[in-house]
Parts: C-alpha cells; sequence; structure tokens
C-alpha cells in the first residue's frame, strides 16, 4: 500500500553550504502521527519545510500518496497540506476571524470572496478550538497560547489531509498542551508534529523519529525508539526510563551526567 507520506532519502544543503539533514527516510500511512524530536538544531524544522513544500530536497523526494511535491503546483499542496509554524502572524490588526479565513486561500479562484460553505467551514474551526467567543477580537489583543489556538484553527480551515506541527505546544500552559494535543490526535489526519517534550511526544505519536545532527539516529514506534540508549547520546544528558504505575506506561526523566 502506498504511505500517504513518504521522504526517500532526503537531504537538505544550506546556502553557505552546510549540510543541514543527510538522508533522512520515512513512510507514514494516512491517519497516522509521526513525531520529530531531537536536540536545539538537529534539524526538525528544516524536515517540516520540506514536507510543508517550502524547502526543496537537495536530494531525495517528499512523495504524497506516491506524487512528488514538487512535480505539483503550490497551490494544489496547499489545498493538502497545512503547517503550524512558530512563527505567529505580524499583522496584529486582523481579527481571529480574518486570520481563520486565510486558511480557505487555497481553495478559492484569484480574489473571489467565500460562500456559503467557506463561512461554515471558518465557522467549525472557530468552534472547534473553542476560539467562536473571541472571532471578532484582533488577533495582537490575544494570549501567545490563545494565537497559537488560532493559528491551529486556520490550518483546519484549509481542510488539509496532512497537517505539519512545529512545537504546537508552545506557549502552552499544562491544560492546554495536552488540550491541544488531544484534539490533534482526534482529528483523524496524518499528521507530523515537532514535539520536543520527549514523555508528550511518546504519549501522542504513534511513531517518533529522533534526529541528531541531521540524522536519523532512531526511528519507529516510541517505546522502541526512544530509550535511554538513543538519547542519552543524542541529548547528552543521562536518562532513566521508569514506568508510571497509573497509566502503566514508560516514562523518562533526565539528568546533567556528573
Ligand atoms: N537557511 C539556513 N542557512 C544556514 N543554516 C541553516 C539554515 N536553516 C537552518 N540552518 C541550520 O540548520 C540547523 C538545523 O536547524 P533547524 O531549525 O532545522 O533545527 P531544529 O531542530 O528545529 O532546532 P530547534 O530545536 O532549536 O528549533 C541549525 O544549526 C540551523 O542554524
Amino acid at each position: 500500500m502506498t504511505a500517504h507520506l513518504e521522504l526517500q532519502g532526503c537531504s537538505w544543503v544550506a546556502p553557505g553550504g552546510r549540510a543541514v539533514l543527510a538522508e533522512v527516510s520515512l513512510a507514514l500511512p494516512r491517519g497516522r502521527i509521526v513525531g520529530i524530536v531531537g536536540p536545539n538544531g538537529a534539524g526538525k524544522s528544516t524536515l517540516l519545510r520540506l514536507i510543508y513544500r517550502y524547502l526543496r530536497p537537495s536530494q531525495g523526494q517528499v512523495l504524497l500518496e506516491g506524487a512528488d511535491l514538487w512535480a505539483m503546483d503550490a497551490r494544489s499542496v496547499a489545498r493538502q497540506v497545512a503547517a503550524v509554524l512558530q512563527e505567529q502572524p505580524t499583522d496584529f490588526a486582523l481579527t481571529v476571524r480574518e486570520i481563520v479565513a486565510l486558511g480557505r486561500a487555497p481553495h478559492r479562484r484569484g480574489l473571489s470572496r467565500g460562500g456559503a460553505r467557506d463561512a461554515a467551514v471558518i465557522g467549525g474551526a472557530l468552534d472547534r478550538l473553542r476560539l467562536s467567543d473571541m472571532a471578532d477580537r484582533r488577533i495582537g489583543t490575544l494570549s501567545g497560547g490563545e494565537r497559537q489556538r488560532v493559528m491551529i484553527a486556520r490550518a483546519l480551515a484549509q481542510e488539509p489531509a496532512l497537517l505539519v506541527l512545529d512545537e504546537p505546544t508552545n506557549h502552552l500552559d499544562i491544560r492546554h498542551q495536552l488540550e491541544a494535543l488531544a484534539l490533534i490526535c482526534d482529528l483523524g489526519l496524518t499528521i507530523v508534529v515537532s514535539l520536543h517534550d520527549l514523555n508528550l511526544a511518546a504519549a501522542t505519536c504513534d511513531a517518533v523519529l529522533l534526529l541528531d545532527r541531521g540524522r536519523v539516529v532512531a526511528q519507529g514506534p516510541p517505546g522502541t525508539a526512544l530509550t535511554p540508549a538513543t538519547l542519552a547520546p543524542a541529548f547528552a544528558v543521562a536518562v532513566r526510563q521508569d514506568r508510571l504505575a497509573l497509566a502503566d506506561r514508560p516514562h523518562l526523566t533526565f539528568h546533567l551526567d556528573p
């Protein structure tokens, strides 16, 4: 069966000649969630940029249902792939509803205004992220966490089949982190998400891909890919794996080496 998303030996070299990603491969079935983890500077955001077709691989291919992303036009990719990035919008004068409506752009012809279906999709995305009450507020007046929810709503308004999220739990308190990840799991979409919290990644993702200095050092179900043996060298810390009695699942703790 064709994977929904496949990366075949993808490398990316920065304009100055620095190799940032080397030979990353991944096959993700439809509806599954893969977590991208690794230390600062490992290449997580760069890998996501290849997947939402912002960067072209220097080598290798990114395939969406078997088709090379770079053989498709940007607009048709945007109808299938949405990204929620760490950068927040800079147009603070727009309202929440207007920002979410931007997600409809790939589905519109030219400069046409949205019809009833667009309005329904936008309303549904606002509801789903519990933003309806603040739909007419300017984005500049929202907290960091509320703005993050607006960006997820904008991505949902795009009605993508594949959702890419770069550190979606940034700015969120613990309750909103858990809520955002529960919501993401519930969407039924194919999802690629970068996460710094390894225990959250293990609890949320079907599979994880651990990057270190641009290379994949472990890949697979969290229980086998995120172990003291893989994590300690990548993060240069001591790692212990315990079992949480109540949840009956592994839990990682981290310590500086003495
Ligand atoms: N356009 C570029 N030109 C030069 N170097 C780049 C470019 N883009 C990324 N890099 C470098 O590639 C490395 C990986 O960057 P990337 O942002 O993908 O890492 P990351 O794993 O997302 O890091 P973090 O956890 O800190 O967000 C970094 O050292 C970064 O400085």
